[in-house]
């Protein structure tokens, strides 16, 4: 979060350079901050203590709360955010030769295809994320060494948040099982908590803020989100036709209902529509964790075909190259006449 002069840290791309043309293209309005008034409704929290009291309407109205009460130290949540500034502050040479596998280290798009690339995307291709990110996957995570003894340090941070992430996956999930009545064999395959993974971002400082972003408007593929922003701002969820800023609010965790939880759901829970803002003078860190189902768990609903979660990322790597955008669940919903 330094605003001090640190641009050899940044992929050459984000420098500033008369010489290249990020395109000037007009404000889109969406990217308006808007008026902002006291009557904005704030963001529904939950307390994993008492979860079962509201949590059926919040996944129904909202698909997404603010977590309290969730157990993870709040010196673990600091230590991750001093871990993550002091590694992204290293310069862009040193990140892209020491961040090797089983972390990946990527910038300018935070969409990465199964075999772990960045995805290209195709014909509207005006969708450079002002961001660098770290992608960990959990399972592979935990018995790697690194040389380099910050990395080392991060990883192993990393891995007990890992443990506490899945821990609280577990529990949400299985609130969430009950309040929808999954079968038991259901409950099991539809949260894989061994293929998780973790995003840590950097979101950049911005010259064009108001026509760049972090993140554009989005629901997540997963089951369930967590994440954990630092005190800049810049996420908003979308709600009433309106974008809401989801303030930064210490020892508190963001949870985002994806797309597999909407579909297993039948429509009844929301997958929520979210971006991140980018800041002209502060960078943003926030750290992610992403839960999907088993890979052969077959999603069955009544509103959409029967389909695995490989087969709607393969759906959405397709469309992300050909179309520019992610189609998602709509690629599987069963229209009026049968057909989609
Ligand atoms: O950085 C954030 O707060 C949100 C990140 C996000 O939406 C994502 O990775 O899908
Ligand atoms: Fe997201």
């Amino acid at each position: 979060m330094t605003n001090s002069d640190n641009f050899d840290s940044y992929p050459p791309l984000f420098r500033p350079n008369p010489c290249v043309d990020h395109g000037e293209h007009s404000p889109n309005p969406e990217s308006e901050p808007g008026p902002h008034s006291d009557s904005e409704p704030e963001i529904p929290v939950v307390d994993l203590g008492s979860m079962r009291e509201n949590l059926s309407k919040i996944c129904r109205e909202w698909g997404m709360f603010r977590l309290v009460n969730h157990g993870v130290p709040v010196e673990l949540l600091s230590q991750l955010h001093e871990h993550a500034n002091k590694l992204f502050a290293l310069n862009f040479e040193s990140k892209q030769a020491l961040i090797t596998t089983p972390i990946l280290y990527f910038w300018g798009s935070p969409a990465l295809t199964m075999s772990g690339n960045v995805q290209q995307t195709g014909p509207c291709a005006d969708s450079l994320n002002w961001l660098e990110g770290l992608n960990v996957p959990l399972a592979k995570n935990s018995d790697f060494e690194y040389q380099h003894p910050l990395l080392q340090s991060f990883r192993s941070l990393l891995e007990e948040y890992g443990k506490h992430q899945t821990r609280l996956a577990k529990t949400i999930f299985s609130a969430m099982a009950e309040d929808l009545n999954f079968p038991p064999s259901k409950s099991k395959s539809y949260l894989s908590l061994p293929t998780g993974f973790m995003r840590v971002y950097r979101y950049l400082r911005c010259p064009m803020a108001d026509r760049r972003w972090g993140i554009g408007s989005h629901t997540d593929s997963s089951v369930l989100s967590i994440l954990h922003q630092d005190q800049v701002g810049g996420l908003q969820v979308y709600k009433n036709d309106k974008w809401l800023d989801v303030k930064p609010i210490h020892n508190t965790l963001i949870v985002n209902l994806g797309d597999m939880m909407q579909a297993m759901s039948n429509d009844n829970y929301i997958s929520v529509k979210h971006r991140v803002r980018v800041n002209k003078e502060k960078e943003r860190i926030s750290i992610g964790y992403f839960v999907f189902p088993t890979e052969d768990a077959v999603i069955e609903s009544s509103r959409y075909k029967p389909f695995t979660y490989p087969e709607f990322q393969a759906a959405k790597e397709l469309d992300l190259k050909t179309v520019g955008i992610k189609i998602g669940l709509s690629r599987f919903r069963i229209t009026g006449n049968g057909t989609n």
